[in-house]
């Protein structure tokens, strides 16, 4: 065989293999008409390359920002240097259907896609390809990934009973205020509190119904702050709430409001109605404070002197 010959058959196969191979190739030229559609985008897009081609790239797909890619395609073409365009930064370019039936995460196909200047014989640049790589399989995993990590990340803060803060994400939360505290002052009230004669609960409807009871008054804490607050489980039946730039009169009476908002609960169980009380400790950050449980010390004695005053009300720490 001649080396023309040879030359020919390469370039036959090399083709073929253009055509066939799992990755979408279009060819445009300065006007964004296709000039090439392999058979990625055939299958994936529906249309036939006989169809495709000479139509412009915008029609084929209208809901392409056109604004947008054919700054792109100009600025490779000018500039004669590539540019991608990456699934994070877009999901998709082309509308594909997704073929994961098994994992079924993604129902659009996500794609990274380079947009490479084609030189002719004589140096010029007029035309464009496209090469489009499905990337679903990465961008799932990447997404699922990074979900398992957030999901992983609330775990390890969370109280899995009450959905509180836990005592770990509290013990943080407390040593980041106190250090607001310390460079920039200002009131900021901290508030222990505590379910009264709780063990009373348990010992008479048992301890599922004492879960019930720690869900339902966790849940009438967290949906009485404002957003900036916060509210963690400290540890068995007994309470934390950051009020920042709060002071304690203003905690006072937020605790009052609350407190009698769970003192008026009907806590429903399987086979009862429970009531219960709550007893609260009020102090406020002090520059006396050397560290954060300084702080936490003030409330517990305030919870204490509540608990020593009949229980079912709200004591601000004062040293009298
Ligand atoms: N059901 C249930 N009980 C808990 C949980 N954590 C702690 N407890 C119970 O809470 C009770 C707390 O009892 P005490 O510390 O004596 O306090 P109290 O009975 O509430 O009395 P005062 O605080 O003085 O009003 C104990 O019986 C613990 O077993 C929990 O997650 N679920």
């Amino acid at each position: 065989m001649s080396s023309n010959a040879e030359e020919m058959m390469e370039l036959h196969w090399l083709f073929d293999m253009l055509q066939h191979i799992d990755v979408g190739l279009v060819v445009l030229n300065e006007k964004y008409e296709v000039k090439l559609w392999n058979s990625f985008m055939e299958n994936h897009s529906g249309m036939s390359s006989s169809i495709a081609k000479e139509r412009s790239l915008f029609s084929i797909f209208p809901d392409i920002n056109n604004n947008w890619l054919e700054q792109k395609l100009d600025n490779v073409i000018a500039l004669r240097t590539p540019i991608f365009i990456s699934w994070e930064q877009r999901p998709h370019l082309f509308p594909f259907k997704s073929y994961r039936p098994i994992t079924g995460v993604a129902d659009k196909m996500y794609q990274n896609v380079a947009l490479r200047p084609i030189t002719n014989a004589d140096g010029s640049v007029k035309y464009v390809c496209m090469v489009v790589y499905d990337v679903t399989d990465v961008a799932t995993n990447k997404q699922s990934l990074s979900n398992a990590n957030s999901q992983l990340d609330y775990l390890s803060k969370t109280d899995p009973m009450t959905q509180l803060h836990n005592r770990g994400s509290v013990d943080k939360k407390l040593q980041s205020a106190f250090e607001t505290f310390l460079n920039a002052g200002g009131s900021h009230s901290l508030v222990m509190t505590d379910v009264d004669f709780f063990k009373k609960v348990n010992d008479k409807y048992g301890h599922p119904a004492g879960d019930l009871v720690l869900q339902a008054v966790a849940k009438a804490l967290s949906s009485s702050v404002r957003k900036t607050d916060f509210v963690g489980r400290y540890g068995g039946e007994e309470f934390v709430i950051l009020l920042p730039n709060t002071d304690v009169a203003g905690a006072l009476f937020f605790c009052e409001s609350v407190r009698k908002k769970i003192a008026d609960m009907k806590i429903k169980t399987a086979n009862d109605v429970i009531s219960v009380t709550m007893s609260f400790g009020i102090s406020a950050a002090s520059s006396v404070d050397k560290a954060p449980c300084d702080w936490i010390s003030r409330s517990d004695e305030a919870l204490y002197k509540a608990k020593e005053n009949g229980r079912n009300q709200s004591v601000v720490y004062s040293t009298e």
